[in-house]
Protein backbone atom coordinates (compact mmCIF):
# COMPACT_ATOMS: atom_id res chain seq x y z
CA UNK A 1 0.00 0.00 0.00
CA UNK A 2 1.30 3.45 -0.58
CA UNK A 3 0.37 7.16 1.14
CA UNK A 4 -0.17 9.55 -1.27
CA UNK A 5 0.77 13.06 0.35
CA UNK A 6 0.88 16.13 -1.80
CA UNK A 7 3.79 15.61 -3.98
CA UNK A 8 5.32 12.40 -3.39
CA UNK A 9 4.31 8.63 -2.54
CA UNK A 10 6.12 6.82 0.32
CA UNK A 11 5.79 3.65 1.47
CA UNK A 12 4.29 3.24 4.61
CA UNK A 13 6.97 2.08 7.02
CA UNK A 14 4.19 -0.27 8.93
CA UNK A 15 2.68 -1.79 5.99
CA UNK A 16 1.78 -5.39 6.24
CA UNK A 17 2.54 -5.93 2.21
CA UNK A 18 5.71 -6.61 0.96
CA UNK A 19 6.44 -3.47 -1.47
CA UNK A 20 9.48 -3.51 -3.87
CA UNK A 21 11.08 -6.26 -5.46
CA UNK A 22 14.21 -5.73 -2.99
CA UNK A 23 11.71 -5.97 -0.36
CA UNK A 24 10.87 -8.89 -1.16
CA UNK A 25 13.87 -10.63 -1.41
CA UNK A 26 15.41 -9.81 1.93
CA UNK A 27 11.94 -11.55 3.28
CA UNK A 28 12.62 -14.42 1.28
CA UNK A 29 16.35 -13.94 2.62
CA UNK A 30 15.12 -13.83 6.19
CA UNK A 31 12.61 -16.52 5.91
CA UNK A 32 12.66 -19.30 8.36
CA UNK A 33 12.70 -22.71 6.80
CA UNK A 34 12.10 -25.14 9.49
CA UNK A 35 8.91 -25.29 11.75
CA UNK A 36 11.92 -25.32 14.83
CA UNK A 37 13.42 -21.70 13.82
CA UNK A 38 9.43 -20.50 13.23
CA UNK A 39 9.17 -18.45 16.09
CA UNK A 40 5.82 -18.38 18.15
CA UNK A 41 2.20 -19.72 17.01
CA UNK A 42 2.93 -22.46 19.23
CA UNK A 43 -0.20 -24.06 18.94
CA UNK A 44 -0.06 -23.94 15.38
CA UNK A 45 3.86 -25.32 15.42
CA UNK A 46 2.66 -28.12 17.98
CA UNK A 47 -0.17 -29.22 15.80
CA UNK A 48 1.95 -29.52 12.24
CA UNK A 49 4.96 -30.98 14.02
CA UNK A 50 2.26 -34.37 15.01
CA UNK A 51 0.68 -34.33 12.02
CA UNK A 52 3.86 -34.39 9.22
CA UNK A 53 5.74 -36.99 11.53
CA UNK A 54 2.80 -38.97 11.60
CA UNK A 55 1.86 -38.81 7.78
CA UNK A 56 6.19 -39.02 6.91
CA UNK A 57 5.94 -42.31 8.78
CA UNK A 58 3.19 -43.50 6.79
CA UNK A 59 4.69 -42.26 3.74
CA UNK A 60 1.25 -40.24 2.74
CA UNK A 61 0.26 -36.97 2.44
CA UNK A 62 -0.65 -34.14 4.55
CA UNK A 63 -4.18 -32.90 4.89
CA UNK A 64 -4.90 -30.30 3.21
CA UNK A 65 -4.42 -27.20 5.62
CA UNK A 66 -5.79 -23.76 5.57
CA UNK A 67 -4.02 -20.78 7.01
CA UNK A 68 -5.90 -17.60 7.77
CA UNK A 69 -4.78 -14.48 9.79
CA UNK A 70 -3.87 -10.74 8.54
CA UNK A 71 -1.26 -10.21 6.55
CA UNK A 72 2.54 -10.77 7.30
CA UNK A 73 1.76 -13.25 10.31
CA UNK A 74 3.59 -16.00 8.15
CA UNK A 75 1.02 -17.92 6.20
CA UNK A 76 3.94 -18.16 2.92
CA UNK A 77 6.73 -18.80 5.38
CA UNK A 78 4.61 -21.60 7.12
CA UNK A 79 3.66 -23.58 3.37
CA UNK A 80 6.99 -23.29 2.59
CA UNK A 81 8.17 -24.97 5.43
CA UNK A 82 5.66 -27.58 5.36
CA UNK A 83 6.71 -28.52 1.81
CA UNK A 84 9.94 -28.25 3.24
CA UNK A 85 9.52 -30.45 6.78
CA UNK A 86 7.50 -33.15 4.45
CA UNK A 87 10.53 -33.19 2.18
CA UNK A 88 8.44 -32.79 -0.96
CA UNK A 89 8.04 -30.32 -3.37
CA UNK A 90 5.74 -27.11 -3.28
CA UNK A 91 4.35 -25.32 -6.22
CA UNK A 92 2.70 -22.28 -5.34
CA UNK A 93 0.11 -20.25 -7.53
CA UNK A 94 -2.96 -18.09 -6.00
CA UNK A 95 -6.23 -17.44 -6.28
CA UNK A 96 -6.12 -14.72 -8.87
CA UNK A 97 -3.72 -16.11 -10.98
CA UNK A 98 -5.64 -19.57 -11.81
CA UNK A 99 -7.99 -17.78 -14.12
CA UNK A 100 -9.79 -21.05 -15.91
CA UNK A 101 -10.25 -24.52 -14.91
CA UNK A 102 -7.17 -25.51 -17.26
CA UNK A 103 -4.45 -23.47 -15.16
CA UNK A 104 -5.77 -25.46 -12.07
CA UNK A 105 -5.94 -28.50 -14.43
CA UNK A 106 -2.38 -28.26 -15.56
CA UNK A 107 -0.90 -27.38 -11.95
CA UNK A 108 -2.78 -30.43 -10.51
CA UNK A 109 -1.43 -33.13 -12.68
CA UNK A 110 1.92 -32.13 -13.05
CA UNK A 111 2.01 -32.83 -9.16
CA UNK A 112 4.26 -35.44 -8.23
CA UNK A 113 3.27 -37.90 -4.96
CA UNK A 114 2.83 -35.90 -1.85
CA UNK A 115 3.64 -32.62 -3.21
CA UNK A 116 2.63 -29.53 -1.54
CA UNK A 117 0.37 -26.75 -3.87
CA UNK A 118 -0.07 -23.35 -2.49
CA UNK A 119 -2.62 -21.47 -3.28
CA UNK A 120 -2.46 -18.03 -1.63
CA UNK A 121 -5.59 -15.53 -1.53
CA UNK A 122 -7.42 -18.71 -2.05
CA UNK A 123 -10.99 -16.92 -1.38
CA UNK A 124 -10.08 -15.11 -5.10
CA UNK A 125 -10.68 -18.55 -6.63
CA UNK A 126 -13.40 -18.11 -9.50
CA UNK A 127 -16.63 -20.75 -9.17
CA UNK A 128 -15.23 -22.26 -11.77
CA UNK A 129 -11.78 -23.26 -11.16
CA UNK A 130 -13.34 -24.34 -7.43
CA UNK A 131 -15.33 -26.69 -8.77
CA UNK A 132 -12.55 -28.61 -10.48
CA UNK A 133 -10.53 -28.20 -6.79
CA UNK A 134 -13.58 -30.20 -4.80
CA UNK A 135 -13.06 -33.79 -6.53
CA UNK A 136 -8.94 -32.71 -6.32
CA UNK A 137 -9.53 -32.70 -2.42
CA UNK A 138 -11.38 -35.56 -1.90
CA UNK A 139 -10.51 -38.21 -4.20
CA UNK A 140 -7.38 -36.82 -6.17
CA UNK A 141 -9.60 -37.18 -9.43
CA UNK A 142 -10.44 -34.22 -11.88
CA UNK A 143 -13.03 -33.76 -14.79
CA UNK A 144 -11.89 -32.62 -17.53
CA UNK A 145 -13.92 -31.79 -20.73
CA UNK A 146 -12.70 -32.92 -24.06
CA UNK A 147 -13.40 -32.40 -27.44
CA UNK A 148 -15.66 -30.29 -28.83
CA UNK A 149 -19.93 -29.30 -29.10
CA UNK A 150 -21.72 -32.56 -29.21
CA UNK A 151 -18.56 -34.63 -28.94
CA UNK A 152 -17.70 -33.27 -25.86
CA UNK A 153 -17.35 -35.46 -22.78
CA UNK A 154 -15.87 -35.89 -19.19
CA UNK A 155 -13.06 -37.80 -18.64
CA UNK A 156 -11.83 -38.24 -14.78
CA UNK A 157 -8.09 -37.73 -14.79
CA UNK A 158 -6.03 -39.84 -11.72
CA UNK A 159 -3.48 -37.52 -9.65
CA UNK A 160 -0.95 -37.84 -7.27
CA UNK A 161 -2.11 -37.44 -3.76
CA UNK A 162 -1.00 -33.99 -2.89
CA UNK A 163 -1.47 -31.56 -0.08
CA UNK A 164 -3.06 -28.52 -0.80
CA UNK A 165 -2.07 -25.41 1.43
CA UNK A 166 -4.80 -22.25 1.37
CA UNK A 167 -3.66 -18.94 2.13
CA UNK A 168 -6.13 -16.25 3.28
CA UNK A 169 -6.37 -12.94 5.26
CA UNK A 170 -10.39 -13.81 5.73
CA UNK A 171 -11.64 -17.11 6.07
CA UNK A 172 -15.26 -15.76 5.98
CA UNK A 173 -15.45 -15.48 2.37
CA UNK A 174 -14.51 -19.20 1.54
CA UNK A 175 -17.49 -20.96 0.25
CA UNK A 176 -18.46 -23.70 3.08
CA UNK A 177 -17.89 -26.87 0.46
CA UNK A 178 -14.09 -25.48 0.08
CA UNK A 179 -13.62 -24.36 4.11
CA UNK A 180 -15.06 -28.06 4.50
CA UNK A 181 -12.40 -29.92 2.75
CA UNK A 182 -9.62 -28.74 4.71
CA UNK A 183 -8.46 -31.57 7.47
CA UNK A 184 -6.35 -29.07 9.23
CA UNK A 185 -7.64 -25.37 9.74
CA UNK A 186 -5.20 -22.65 11.24
CA UNK A 187 -5.46 -19.56 12.97
CA UNK A 188 -2.34 -17.43 12.81
CA UNK A 189 -2.55 -14.79 15.47
CA UNK A 190 -0.59 -11.35 16.32
CA UNK A 191 2.56 -12.25 17.50
CA UNK A 192 3.46 -11.15 21.66
CA UNK A 193 6.31 -8.51 21.67
CA UNK A 194 8.92 -11.07 23.44
CA UNK A 195 8.08 -13.00 20.04
CA UNK A 196 8.65 -10.20 17.61
CA UNK A 197 12.15 -9.68 19.45
CA UNK A 198 13.38 -13.30 19.21
CA UNK A 199 12.38 -12.90 15.55
CA UNK A 200 14.19 -9.32 15.19
CA UNK A 201 17.16 -10.74 16.82
CA UNK A 202 16.92 -13.67 14.82
CA UNK A 203 17.27 -11.43 11.46
CA UNK A 204 20.01 -8.86 12.88
CA UNK A 205 22.22 -11.62 13.09
CA UNK A 206 21.48 -12.67 9.66
CA UNK A 207 21.78 -8.93 8.13
CA UNK A 208 24.82 -8.44 10.54
CA UNK A 209 23.90 -5.71 12.38
CA UNK A 210 24.44 -5.13 15.71
CA UNK A 211 21.49 -5.04 18.18
CA UNK A 212 20.91 -5.58 22.19
CA UNK A 213 18.37 -6.86 23.83
CA UNK A 214 16.96 -3.26 24.79
CA UNK A 215 17.07 -2.59 21.14
CA UNK A 216 14.94 -5.26 19.78
CA UNK A 217 12.32 -5.13 22.65
CA UNK A 218 11.96 -1.55 21.54
CA UNK A 219 11.02 -2.58 17.80
CA UNK A 220 8.96 -5.85 18.87
CA UNK A 221 6.85 -3.02 20.77
CA UNK A 222 6.14 -1.36 17.99
CA UNK A 223 5.48 -3.77 15.03
CA UNK A 224 2.20 -4.36 15.14
CA UNK A 225 2.62 -7.82 15.96
CA UNK A 226 3.75 -8.83 13.08
CA UNK A 227 6.84 -10.28 11.86
CA UNK A 228 6.76 -8.19 8.60
CA UNK A 229 6.76 -5.11 10.23
CA UNK A 230 9.42 -5.92 12.80
CA UNK A 231 11.83 -7.17 10.27
CA UNK A 232 11.03 -3.57 8.30
CA UNK A 233 11.37 -1.42 11.01
CA UNK A 234 14.64 -3.41 12.16
CA UNK A 235 15.86 -3.15 8.40
CA UNK A 236 15.27 1.31 8.46
CA UNK A 237 16.24 1.24 12.39
CA UNK A 238 19.41 -0.31 11.22
CA UNK A 239 20.42 2.53 8.45
CA UNK A 240 19.53 5.16 11.30
CA UNK A 241 22.24 3.85 13.66
CA UNK A 242 24.69 3.98 10.75
CA UNK A 243 23.97 7.39 9.68
CA UNK A 244 23.28 8.64 13.23
CA UNK A 245 25.19 6.52 15.52
CA UNK A 246 27.84 4.01 15.60
CA UNK A 247 25.72 1.51 13.94
CA UNK A 248 24.65 -0.62 17.17
CA UNK A 249 20.90 -0.95 17.82
CA UNK A 250 20.01 0.71 20.91
CA UNK A 251 16.77 1.70 22.92
CA UNK A 252 17.47 4.65 22.79
CA UNK A 253 19.11 4.79 18.60
CA UNK A 254 15.45 2.65 18.38
CA UNK A 255 13.28 5.01 19.65
CA UNK A 256 14.67 7.90 17.99
CA UNK A 257 14.45 6.08 15.10
CA UNK A 258 11.13 5.35 14.99
CA UNK A 259 10.03 8.33 16.11
CA UNK A 260 11.24 10.30 12.89
CA UNK A 261 9.89 7.33 11.10
CA UNK A 262 6.28 8.49 12.92
CA UNK A 263 5.63 5.13 14.12
CA UNK A 264 4.84 6.11 17.94
CA UNK A 265 4.79 4.47 21.01
CA UNK A 266 1.92 2.19 20.61
CA UNK A 267 3.36 0.96 16.85
CA UNK A 268 0.37 3.00 15.15
CA UNK A 269 1.53 5.22 12.23
CA UNK A 270 -0.26 8.09 10.27
CA UNK A 271 -2.51 5.74 8.79
CA UNK A 272 -3.88 3.97 12.42
CA UNK A 273 -3.74 7.47 13.87
CA UNK A 274 -5.93 8.81 10.59
CA UNK A 275 -8.80 6.09 11.05
CA UNK A 276 -8.75 6.38 15.47
CA UNK A 277 -8.74 10.47 14.49
CA UNK A 278 -11.79 10.34 12.24
CA UNK A 279 -13.70 7.50 14.60
CA UNK A 280 -13.01 9.76 17.62
CA UNK A 281 -13.44 13.24 16.17
CA UNK A 282 -15.36 13.54 12.95
CA UNK A 283 -18.05 10.48 14.06
CA UNK A 284 -17.97 11.45 18.10
CA UNK A 285 -16.52 7.82 18.91
CA UNK A 286 -18.74 5.94 16.48
CA UNK A 287 -20.41 4.10 16.04
CA UNK A 288 -19.39 4.47 12.26
CA UNK A 289 -20.42 2.69 9.35
CA UNK A 290 -17.38 1.12 7.75
CA UNK A 291 -19.09 2.62 4.36
CA UNK A 292 -18.85 6.07 6.19
CA UNK A 293 -15.15 5.28 7.97
CA UNK A 294 -13.52 4.35 4.39
CA UNK A 295 -15.05 7.85 2.88
CA UNK A 296 -13.79 9.65 5.83
CA UNK A 297 -10.63 8.79 5.05
CA UNK A 298 -10.08 7.77 1.12
CA UNK A 299 -9.08 4.30 2.01
CA UNK A 300 -10.96 1.53 -0.09
CA UNK A 301 -12.98 -0.63 2.75
CA UNK A 302 -11.01 -3.90 2.41
CA UNK A 303 -7.68 -2.30 3.01
CA UNK A 304 -9.84 -1.06 6.13
CA UNK A 305 -10.91 -4.38 6.93
CA UNK A 306 -7.63 -6.64 6.23
CA UNK A 307 -4.78 -4.51 6.81
CA UNK A 308 -5.91 -1.40 10.00
CA UNK A 309 -8.12 -3.05 11.77
CA UNK A 310 -7.32 -6.43 12.70
CA UNK A 311 -4.40 -5.25 15.22
CA UNK A 312 -6.72 -2.05 16.46
CA UNK A 313 -9.75 -4.45 17.41
CA UNK A 314 -7.04 -6.83 19.07
CA UNK A 315 -5.25 -4.20 21.05
CA UNK A 316 -8.50 -2.89 21.88
CA UNK A 317 -8.28 0.67 20.02
CA UNK A 318 -11.98 -0.13 18.25
CA UNK A 319 -14.19 -2.26 18.65
CA UNK A 320 -16.34 -3.73 15.99
CA UNK A 321 -20.18 -3.65 17.13
CA UNK A 322 -23.29 -4.38 14.79
CA UNK A 323 -23.98 -0.98 14.35
CA UNK A 324 -20.76 0.28 12.81
CA UNK A 325 -17.42 0.73 14.45
CA UNK A 326 -16.60 2.22 18.01
CA UNK A 327 -13.78 4.09 20.08
CA UNK A 328 -12.50 2.67 23.21
CA UNK A 329 -11.68 4.26 26.34
CA UNK A 330 -7.94 2.99 25.30
CA UNK A 331 -8.58 4.99 21.96
CA UNK A 332 -9.34 8.49 24.01
CA UNK A 333 -6.42 8.23 26.26
CA UNK A 334 -3.77 7.27 23.01
CA UNK A 335 -4.82 10.98 22.34
CA UNK A 336 -4.43 12.41 25.27
CA UNK A 337 -8.78 13.09 26.20
CA UNK A 338 -10.42 11.94 28.93
CA UNK A 339 -12.95 8.45 27.57
CA UNK A 340 -17.04 9.80 28.29
CA UNK A 341 -17.99 8.69 31.37
CA UNK A 342 -20.18 6.09 29.59
CA UNK A 343 -16.92 3.91 28.60
CA UNK A 344 -14.79 4.88 31.43
CA UNK A 345 -16.62 1.89 33.75
CA UNK A 346 -15.48 -0.26 30.78
CA UNK A 347 -12.14 0.28 31.22
N1 LIG B 1 6.99 -17.19 12.92
C1 LIG B 1 7.93 -16.47 12.30
N2 LIG B 1 9.21 -16.48 12.75
C2 LIG B 1 10.15 -15.74 12.14
N3 LIG B 1 9.93 -14.92 11.09
C3 LIG B 1 8.69 -14.89 10.58
C4 LIG B 1 7.63 -15.65 11.16
N4 LIG B 1 6.51 -15.41 10.47
C5 LIG B 1 6.84 -14.53 9.52
N5 LIG B 1 8.14 -14.20 9.57
C6 LIG B 1 8.83 -13.23 8.72
O1 LIG B 1 7.85 -12.31 8.25
C7 LIG B 1 7.90 -12.18 6.84
C8 LIG B 1 6.48 -12.20 6.30
O2 LIG B 1 5.93 -13.47 6.44
P1 LIG B 1 5.01 -14.14 5.29
O3 LIG B 1 5.39 -13.64 3.96
O4 LIG B 1 5.03 -15.61 5.51
O5 LIG B 1 3.59 -13.56 5.68
P2 LIG B 1 2.16 -13.86 5.04
O6 LIG B 1 1.27 -14.26 6.18
O7 LIG B 1 2.31 -14.84 3.93
O8 LIG B 1 1.70 -12.46 4.48
P3 LIG B 1 0.68 -12.12 3.27
O9 LIG B 1 -0.72 -12.30 3.83
O10 LIG B 1 0.96 -10.69 2.94
O11 LIG B 1 0.98 -13.05 2.15
C9 LIG B 1 8.76 -13.35 6.34
O12 LIG B 1 9.70 -12.89 5.44
C10 LIG B 1 9.48 -13.89 7.55
O13 LIG B 1 10.83 -13.46 7.52
MG1 LIG C 1 2.02 -14.62 1.88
Amino acid sequence: MTIQFDNFTAQRVVDTAPSSPSDEAIERALRPKLLDEYVGQEKIRGQLEIFISAARKRSEALDHTLLFGPPGLGKTTLANIIAREMGVNLRQTSGPVLERPGDLAALLTNLEANDVLFIDEIHRLSPVVEEILYPALEDYQIDIMIGECAAVRSVKLDLQPFTLVGATTRAGMLTNPLRDRFGIVARLEFYTTEELAKIVMRSAALLKAPIDASGALEIARRARGTPRIANRLLRRVRDFAEVKSNGGITKDVADAALIMLDVDTAGFDVMDRKLLEAVLYKFNGGPVGICNLAAAIGEPEDTIEDILEPYLVQQGYLQRSPRGRVATASTYRHFGQSPPATLENLG
